[in-house]
């Protein structure tokens, strides 16, 4: 314990680091056992008293070491106050040898000035410090805005201690998922028990200094009517009596009647005037607009500029970017500010994973401006629907929007791993490095992935494909990198009690982590091998089975779990392939020379399509979803081809709309790409927007999907799936 305390010691950084932190170096005071707390009236009902005294428990009067806390304006503080920042959420903190002062510039400073407290404390000495501190940007924090399984009570709770400690000061509820945020049910109250457990919520953010935002997304079916705008504000008023005091309402990923500019402005001014102003008590409203990223505004259209003019000034506008997933620099906010004539308040769609499942992202937090905090007026992350494992994003989101100019990326990421898990630090930062970046995605947005190795593993491949040679430094690397895999998957597994909760998340990405490494280890002794007319055989079934572990994977995740697929895994299936097709050409062999094998191939002029990976499992054939409004231009067609002509049994397609919709497309197969033939559709069940194609027993080469209507459609792709016969 002694020697991690040491490593703690030398490695410690304040989180998120502060505008201003001095430390004498040459002395330090030992932890007060005893302290008279000297407090301002301004906290009676905070909750910095609560965690001050969590922190330290033995208050005794005639201790002789000391504890001022208060706001600017307390007496307690009254000498201090020249020294406390004057900006919003600020503080000052001092150690000295007889006494620690603790002076916000609010209450929700002074409890943070508490949390940097609790940082110290966790140091065997407690070094004299002088800290004055404050957040560049005003409102920080997490959105619970994906589509997929929201988050548990256990994970809300736990997230909401994480912001406290991160100093983050935002939670704006809203899982796409949650039939009472948003159709079907946002007219109604929650049922008893789901509003006991808001409560819970809301009340452990108050704990927090956490404002919950409590989000409504009736934009799908509302009519702009007295009766609906009537509903929605019971529904909020309902949210208040549970304690709910911030308020936001989405209008995304809607089409029809509810993405009228000048109707939402209405309803959100009327919500503004007859609500949140005469509560006194509740946080600027928030909304998010229908069209939230710069690829889907039309400027001439004028719905943004609608927005900017008739909203409130003191109602927030939110934004992803220039797209949908976008990281945020000066010309995004300088194309934004302007339109809606106010600071943006972002939404960032970052670690949100719901369009690659598949996938974890759980590396560093880099690509955003770092000069740019005063150009928003929040800056929210959309997390992955895995709530442990999103905290690495998270804590350096705390970071970057605390204190920007000083926002490193990589120490935050370490950091943000040692967090998670300090005795596992070394084995999860390996797998964390590795498993980053999204794979091809509807929405084109890569992250870096495997870093470090990157350079031996392209010299490893480089010099075996184009020469046929072993570059041995790159070897021994890529080989070293192998046996770390296997490890850290292992020790990550076996970690047990340190964060149950995390590895409960990621242990199938963990197991596919190991294989990973198996297969890698494997493949790296094939390449010594392609001369050796025996000893080639068993790597080669080896390494075979393992990419047939690899694929077939945990029934629970029918979207497949991916570990690796940045730079490991196409590496490796080269060097399979390259290895592979060496011996079959000494021995004129036929082993199977195809490491990864999609019988499917997509091709569509339809932007948004284009990019989207087609999956096969078994029988079943499919082109992943996207979670998006696709704009399908006239006559754009998707094209899904088989490696052969294959007899197919089912093909269901849903385009989320109803008969109507279907009429503007036309679909087709063929057997040699030439002449077409139509196949109609018909719906699955009535009034539903799923259609099946009558397709039983013909064999196809070719599917085609076109829209034939003459003008663009707006559709969603929510499933392209077909099954083929035994
Ligand atoms: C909007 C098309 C993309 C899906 C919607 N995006 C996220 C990314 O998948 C999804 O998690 C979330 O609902 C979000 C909608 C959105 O970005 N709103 C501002």
């Amino acid at each position: 314990l002694l020697a991690t305390a040491t490593i703690h010691a030398q490695e410690f950084r304040l989180q998120p680091t502060p505008q201003n932190y001095t430390v004498q170096q040459d002395d330090s005071i030992s932890i007060p056992r005893q302290y008279r707390l000297m407090a301002g009236n301004s906290l009676n009902n905070g909750t910095a008293l609560p965690l001050l005294r969590s922190l330290m428990p033995e208050e005794a009067p005639d201790a002789a070491f000391r504890i001022y806390i208060g706001t600017k304006g307390d007496k307690v503080v009254s000498s201090y106050r020249k020294r406390i920042p004057q900006k919003s959420e600020g503080y000052f903190l001092k150690i000295e040898k007889d006494r620690i002062i603790i002076a916000g510039a609010d209450e929700r400073g002074t409890y943070y000035g508490v949390q940097t407290l609790a940082q110290l404390l966790t140091l065997d000495k407690l070094p004299l410090a002088e800290v004055a501190d404050y957040p560049d940007v005003p409102y920080r924090g997490v959105v619970e805005g994906f589509y997929g399984t929201p988050w548990s009570q256990e994970d809300r709770i736990r997230q909401l201690d994480f912001y406290g400690r991160n100093k983050m000061n935002v939670y704006l509820y809203g899982p796409k998922d949650d039939p009472y945020h948003s159709t079907p049910h946002w007219r109604k109250p929650y049922p008893a028990q789901e509003a006991e457990r808001l409560k819970q919520l809301v009340d452990r953010a108050r704990d927090n200094n956490v404002i919950f935002y409590w989000a409504i997304h009736p934009g799908q079916d509302i009519r702009w009517n007295e009766e609906d705008r009537e509903l929605l504000l019971q529904k909020f008023e309902s949210m208040y009596q549970l304690g709910v005091r911030g308020f936001a309402v989405f209008f995304d990923d809607i089409s029809g009647e509810g993405t009228k500019a000048d109707k939402q402005a209405e309803l959100l001014n009327y919500i503004d005037n007859h609500f949140v102003q005469v509560k006194k008590d509740v946080a600027p409203l928030v909304m998010c607009p229908t069209e939230y990223n710069k690829s889907w505004t039309k400027v001439e259209g004028g719905y943004l500029t609608t927005l900017g003019e008739k909203l409130n000034k003191d109602i927030q506008i939110m934004w992803t970017g220039n797209r949908v997933i976008a990281t945020i620099d000066r010309p995004t906010l300088d194309f934004i500010n302007p339109l809606i004539k106010r600071k943006a308040y972002i939404w960032w769609n970052f670690p949100v994973s719901d369009y690659v499942r598949d996938h974890l992202l759980m590396g560093p937090v880099y690509g955003n401006g770092l000069d740019i905090e005063d150009g928003m007026s929040a800056f929210v992350s959309n997390p992955m629907e895995h709530a442990e494992a999103s905290k690495i994003s998270l804590y350096s989101v705390a970071d970057y929007t605390w204190n920007m100019e000083k926002f490193d990326s990589d120490t935050s990421w370490r950091h943000a791993i040692k967090d998670l898990m300090p005795l596992h630090a070394e084995y999860l930062e390996t797998f964390a490095a590795h498993n980053s970046d999204l794979g091809k995605n509807g929405h084109g947005f890569r992250r870096e992935e495997s870093i470090r190795l990157q350079p031996a593993l392209s010299a490893l491949l480089k010099s075996y494909l184009e020469k046929g040679e072993i570059d041995e430094t790159a070897y021994n690397q890529v080989d070293e990198e192998c046996r770390k895999i296997i490890l850290s998957a292992d020790m990550l597994l076996a970690s047990g009690n340190e964060n149950r909760p995390l590895i409960d998340e990621i242990r199938p990405w963990l197991t596919q982590f190991k294989l990973v490494g198996e297969y890698g280890k494997t493949v790296l002794e094939m390449m010594r091998l392609p001369q050796q007319e025996k000893a080639f055989l068993p790597g080669h079934a080896h390494a075979q089975a393992l990419q047939t572990l690899m694929t077939d994977n945990d029934a629970r995740y029918p979207q497949g779990v991916k570990s690796g697929s940045g730079q490991l895994m196409p590496t490796f299936d080269a060097l399979f392939e390259a290895s592979t097709k060496q011996y079959n050409q000494r021995f004129h062999t036929a082993l199977n020379a195809r490491a990864v094998y999609s019988p499917y191939t997509l091709e569509s002029n339809v932007q948004q399509l284009a990019l989207l990976p087609t999956q096969q499992k078994g029988k079943e054939g499919s082109i992943a979803p996207s979670n998006e409004v696709i704009l399908w231009q006239a006559g754009g067609s998707l094209t899904l081809s088989m490696d052969r002509p294959r007899v197919l049994a089912t093909l269901r397609i849903d385009l989320g709309t109803k008969e109507e919709g279907y009429t503007h497309f036309r679909l087709e197969t063929s057997l040699d790409g030439k002449t077409w033939r139509n196949a109609n559709l018909q719906s699955v069940w009535k009034g539903y927007t799923m259609q099946k194609a009558d397709v039983e027993g013909q064999k196809v080469l070719k599917i085609r999907l076109t829209n034939t209507s003459g003008s663009e459609q707006k559709v969603y792709f929510k499933a392209f799936r077909l099954t083929e016969q035994e």
